[in-house]
């Protein structure tokens, strides 16, 4: 084992793992489109040549789909491992790219779907590591560097005929002089946060009422609520919430691409009357003069066209903000190709003037999306106006490093790294499906897995 005083300077490992938690029994994170989710991480280690330094990352899936993501990150095994660390920050975009673009790999993408999705994993996992040698939080990690260290992070291509590194750098640079006094505020008051708990689709009314009035009284003012499936539950599921958040509050809703075009438009005409702050994801996560036609359509209304969680790559984030077919940006910090892809994302948002409020409905996103938003504020935006982070309150209890908030904010986490590791016992317990809670839950017949059982026969 090398010194501790000593930087590790090779990635030795990658570990794999299938980390799944059985929320599906409990109908958490349900919406129109998944009524059943499992919430899931494909969990990545990079093991380093010092055993003091473990780069920790992960993707979001909902169950089953992890079985997909895992091989994908075995086969971009070896674009990483060997890889000595400092040649990675040097020329990060490089390898990004690398990772994106292998020559045999990429049919199967290119930079979208499975294979982004674990590539997500691996740069995630990058990014906790150094976070960790450099002794900082992400955040402050990137708030730090220079624009054009920022710059050299990003690939351009596909997104240059809409933002050129030249403009990206002068966005950088206007905003390089008031970083210090943006990073005491937002320590101090801390980033508004809205919650999507107390409106799950599988959640019966009673559990709205009672999840309303519990983080009512925890200090949140925005609500969002899962619709879609029957106008008439919807309505009567809006009364509720609205009756218990009172009219002021901000309320939002969450179709998961549940309708057409059309649709889409004829239904959130009929919810208009419970003032909408946003409908998110209306429609298919690709259309985006679908989302266009919406967002004009409810314009009206004052309510905005919100999406991103499923938006597989930043070439469709530019056209979206080209189009002006969003009114709220919703990166994910597990898709995409991870974070270097998402900030590319956050540059084109600032010159297109469209706040940014990611997605964190999942595991371990809210534990990332924390870190982009405090660098959106600290070296972009300046401003928390129409911008919030999405709070779920599942799954925390299985970090190192969860968030902290207070009155419906979040904090700065000062943690090193990306704040991504997760608690060995966890690991061992939910993998799937050797896991000891797994074993238990299958063994007494408490969840089934058709896959599973299938397998079995064969
Ligand atoms: C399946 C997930 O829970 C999804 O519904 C989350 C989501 O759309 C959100 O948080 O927004
Ligand atoms: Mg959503």
């Amino acid at each position: 084992m090398a010194s501790i005083l000593n930087k590790p300077k090779r990635i030795i490992d990658l570990d794999v793992r299938d980390i799944r938690f059985p929320t599906s029994l409990t109908a958490d994170g349900s919406d129109a489109t998944h009524p059943d989710p499992d919430y899931s991480c494909v969990y990545v280690r990079l093991y380093t040549d010092d055993d003091n330094y473990v780069g920790c990352g992960l993707t979001f899936t909902i169950g089953r789909g992890n079985e997909l993501v895992k091989h994908a990150v075995d086969s971009l095994r070896f674009l990483v491992v060997r890889r000595f660390i400092e040649d990675i920050q040097e020329n990060m975009a490089c390898w990004v790219n690398d990772l994106a673009n292998e020559s045999q790999l990429r049919w199967v993408g290119p930079e979208k779907g499975v294979i982004h999705l674990a590539m997500a994993a691996i740069v995630n996992a990058f990014w906790d590591l150094w976070g960790k040698i450099a002794k900082k939080p992400v955040w402050k990690l990137l708030s730090e560097m220079s624009p054009e260290r920022i710059i050299s992070l990003i690939n351009f291509k596909y997104i240059n005929d809409y933002l050129s590194k030249e403009e990206a750098l002068a966005i950088l640079k206007k905003n390089e002089p008031f970083k210090r006094e943006r990073e005491l505020w937002i320590t101090k008051r801390g980033f508004p946060a809205y919650t999507t708990q107390v409106g799950w689709l599988g959640y019966d009314d009673k559990k709205l009422r009672e999840n309303g009035r519990k983080f009512l009284r925890d200090g949140f003012t925005a609500f969002k609520m899962k619709v879609g499936s029957d106008i008439e539950d919807d309505k009567r599921r809006l009364r509720i919430i609205r009756e218990v958040i009172g009219p002021n509050n901000k309320l939002m809703v969450d179709a998961n691409q549940k309708w057409g075009v059309q649709e889409a438009i004829d239904w959130m005409n009929e919810l208009a009357q419970f003032n909408i702050h946003w409908i998110e994801e209306p429609t298919s996560p690709d259309d985006v003069l679908g989302h266009l036609k919406v967002s004009q359509a409810l314009e009206k209304h004052g309510i905005g066209v919100a999406t991103g969680e499923m938006c597989q790559n930043r070439v469709m984030f530019k056209q979206f903000l080209q189009a002006g077919a969003l009114q709220f940006c919703q990166i994910d910090s597990a898709r995409m190709g991870g974070l270097n892809d998402v900030l590319a994302v956050y540059l084109m948002a600032s010159k297109a003037g469209i706040p940014v409020c990611p997605h964190s409905g999942g595991v371990g996103l809210c534990e990332m999306v924390q870190h982009l938003q405090m660098f959106d504020y600290v070296v972009l935006s300046g401003s928390i106006e129409n911008r919030l982070i999405e709070f779920i309150d599942h799954l925390h209890e299985h970090f190192e490093f969860p968030p902290k908030l207070g009155r419906a904010r979040y904090f700065p986490p000062m943690d090193y790294g990306y704040s991504t590791e997760m608690k060995y016992g966890s690991i061992r317990d939910y993998e799937y499906p050797e896991g000891a809670t797994w074993k238990r839950l299958l063994d007494k017949g408490q969840y089934r897995d058709p896959s599973l059982e299938f397998k079995k026969y064969l």
